[in-house]
Parts: structure tokens; sequence; C-alpha cells
């Protein structure tokens, strides 16, 4: 070989392999990630350097599909449903940036999300997004608008009990609102759940907007609601065997007692090498437990619940997603929406179990969810201690028709073989 010929070897970055799957994921029609258009064909030329920016360069399936039903006119309400981590954010906030008004300076758009995390989370996706426009954005949570401030911008992003609070105090004037979007729409729409609050900000809103409700699931009990609260939506809708993703690889292991199921997750820690993770628990009470065993054991946890302050919330996800911390352990508080790539591993230390004590099969799609986003690799991990957690692991598995598998806790070569390139 002449020295012409030779190529020095191209080192291939993490960046650089996911960008490569991603492109031959967003060309697989079988994929929720593939389009056969390109953001330009959509249409929003003013929002595309912005688009560019967050290396954004095609869009997902639910984003060619959906958009242009939402910014069709007239204004249609829409009931849009996909896998978790396929671009539904960008879908909503699109959308909202589109349908504003830009010379009336008062809020056009409201999105209302679960959680403060959340909310905080998809006010960045609006300012990212809009950053070489004029548009103004603003977060509406519990510890904003204090001091009878008002709210002036055009895109209000926040959670329903401070939403509802501040436009019955007037600080929040909705007389130009538009667009009403409920992000995780099933839990907001849920009658044990944010249900209520969610219906009284709607009755609150005094032009007809258009209602648009976005969630990687719509169990059966809220999707006939859905439907009579967006009436008239188009809808975008999943079966229930295609709910869960190819690049989550779902496990379970096997322990055979509470103290061996700590003993089990402390050796995955010690063993594996797991960029970030999330560990999910029932209570806040055992969450915090386990944080401070982990710690004594040398670990760099947090925990996060809704007891916390606003501020130790904040300052908490923020330290996470910087990796400051690489082990969240939470309740469902991080369940839903929460986007953090680098989580490559998720483990249900316990079930998520609704109030009669049965399996909730869309918190734990949510949960295992926050893993394996847009083409990313990820696995989910059951920790079974008990026959009852067991048969609840058993009809997760025949709810999603999706096998979870067994990996060994007693031979950790082999188990550090099933995790060989995904975490
Ligand atoms: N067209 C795109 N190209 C590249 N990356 C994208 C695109 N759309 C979204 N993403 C990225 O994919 C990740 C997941 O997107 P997003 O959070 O919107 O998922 P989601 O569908 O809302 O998930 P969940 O159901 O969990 O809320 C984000 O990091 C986002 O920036």
């Amino acid at each position: 070989m002449s020295v012409v010929d030779y190529e020095p070897p191209v080192e291939k970055t993490e960046e650089f392999i996911v960008q490569v799957k991603l492109t031959d994921l967003q060309a697989d029609p079988n994929s929720p990630l593939y389009s056969a258009k390109t953001f330009e064909q959509l249409g929003f030329p003013e929002l595309l350097k912005g688009l560019y920016t967050m290396k954004f360069t095609k869009p997902s399936k639910i984003q060619e599909r959906a958009f242009p039903l939402l910014i069709s006119d007239p204004p249609k309400n829409m009931i849009g449903q996909s896998q978790s981590g396929t671009g539904k954010t960008a879908t909503i906030v699109l959308t909202m940036l589109t349908r504003l008004n830009l010379s009336i300076k008062a809020p056009q758009a409201i999105c209302l999300t679960p959680t403060r995390e959340l909310a905080r989370q998809i006010i960045d996706v609006v300012q990212e997004m809009s950053k070489f426009t004029d548009i103004t954005s603003e977060l509406v949570v519990k510890d904003t608008l204090h001091n009878g401030k008002h709210a002036r911008s055009q895109i209000i992003v926040g959670t329903p009990g401070r939403v509802s609070d501040v436009i019955k105090r007037k600080q929040l004037p909705v007389n130009d609102v538009k667009v009403f979007v409920l992000d995780e729409a099933d839990n907001m729409l849920d009658r044990d759940c944010l249900g209520d609050q969610s219906i009284r900000i709607r009755n609150m809103l005094t032009k007809d907007p258009q209602i648009v409700l976005f969630s990687a699931t719509f169990p059966e009990h809220v999707r006939t609601f859905s439907a009579r609260f967006a009436s008239g939506a188009n809808e975008i809708s999943l079966k229930r065997e295609e709910l869960s993703v190819n690049s989550i690889k779902q496990l379970y292991m096997d322990c055979n007692s509470e103290e061996h199921k700590f003993e089990t997750l402390c050796n995955i820690y010690d063993l594996l090498t797991i960029s970030q993770s999330i560990i999910f628990c029932k209570r806040r009470g055992s969450a915090d437990k386990i944080s401070q065993r982990m710690k004594s054991q040398g670990h760099l946890v947090g925990s996060l619940h809704g007891m916390m302050s606003p501020e130790e919330r904040d300052k908490l996800m923020d330290d996470f997603r910087r990796g400051i911390f690489k082990v969240l352990i939470s309740t469902n508080v991080v369940s839903r929406g929460i986007d953090v790539s680098l989580v490559s591993l998720v483990i249900n230390y316990d079930l998520p179990l609704d109030v009669l004590d049965q399996v909730d099969f869309e918190a734990y799609l949510h949960r295992i969810g926050r893993t394996g986003r847009f083409g990313r690799t990820g696995v989910s991990i059951i920790l079974v201690e008990s026959k009852s957690t067991w048969q609840q692991m058993q009809q997760i598995e025949r709810h999603f028709c999706r096998k979870i598998v067994r990996v060994p806790t007693e031979d950790w070569q082999q188990v550090e073989k099933a995790f060989k390139g995904i975490i």
C-alpha cells in the first residue's frame, strides 16, 4: 500500500455512532422516527434556524403527520399519540410558535404539564426554538408571578395549579388565548389526577381555543373523555402492541429478599459502567432510604420527590442534566416526559401500582421511556423480589405483548455480557 492510499482511522465518537444510527432509523418506514419529508417541506421558514441549532435534521413520524394537521386552517383540535422519545414536544412547540399573531403582545398559547420539571424542560425548548424571533414566552409554576406580577408573554408553559390560580387572580389574561395544549394529556385529564384542574382552566378561556392533547399513552377510560374534551379532533393513535419501542431492552432480575434486592442494585452500579440512570421507587420514603444507603456505600446519587422545595427540585434536576451526579432516585414525579439523553438505564426498584394496588401499565411505559430516546438504545430492569411482583411483571408482558428477559443475579459475567454495547 502506498502512502497516498493510507487513510488514518476515523475515531468514531459516541455522538457520531448515534447520528449514523439515527439516519438509518429515519430512513426506515417502520420506525416511529421515519419521515418522507424534510422540515423545509413542512413550512415554517423563520423557525428553521432554531431547529438547525438544535441539530434536528429530519422530522419524526409524529412531527411529519401531526404538524400539517395542527397548523391547517380553520384550526382543528388534535389528539396525538406517539411512543416516548419520538419528538412530541417539538410538535407542540412548533404549533404554538406558528399559530401566534405576532402583533398581539399577550398570552395566546398555554401549555400545561403535570410537573414543574416537565414545564421547565418545555419552556427551554420553546426558548431555544424561538431564539431567532421576537416571540416571548414564560414559565408559570409555583414560585413565579409573585407580588401581583402579570404574565404578558405570548406563550405560557406551566402547571395546572399555578396557572389556574393566576388566571383567577387576573394576573394571566386569557382573552387572546387560541391554543390550549395538554402535554401528558391522559394524566392531565384523568379525574384521579389533574383532570378537574385542566377542565377548570379550559372553562376559564374565553375564546374557543384549538385544543391539542399529546401523550404516549391514552388508556381507554381517558380516551373517551379526551374525545369529548377535544371535540371533532384529528386523531393519531397507536395500537397497544406498538407502544413500547424496540430501542429499549426490557430485562428483569430475580432477587430472593428485600435485602438481596438492595445488594443486587448496588452490584449493578459496582460492576457495570453506566452513563446515567434513574431508579424508580414506590414512595418518597423509600427513595430517600435507598438514596442514603447507596450514598453510604460511596455511590453518587440524588433523590427527587414532590415534598422538596421548588429550589431544591430545580437544583437537583439541573445537576442531573449536567451530569454532576449520575443516578437519580425518584418516584413517579420524573416518570413522564423528562428527557435526558444520556440516561441509558431505568431500574424499576418497585413496580408502579395504582391506588387499588394494580399494575399501572401507563406509568411503567412512561418510566422505561426515560431511556432509549430518539433512536438511542437503553435498558430497563425490574427487580423481582416476590411472587406478586413476578405476577405483575407477567401482566406487563401480556399487556404490551413484549417479553421481559431474565438476566441472572448469580453470574455477573453473564450480566455484563447482556449489557454490553447498550449502557
Ligand atoms: N426531528 C428531530 N431530530 C432530532 N432530534 C429530535 C427531533 N425531534 C425531537 N428530537 C429530540 O428527541 C428527544 C425526545 O423528544 P421529546 O422529548 O419531544 O419526546 P416525547 O415524544 O415528547 O417523549 P415523551 O413521551 O417521553 O414525553 C429530545 O431530546 C429532542 O430534542
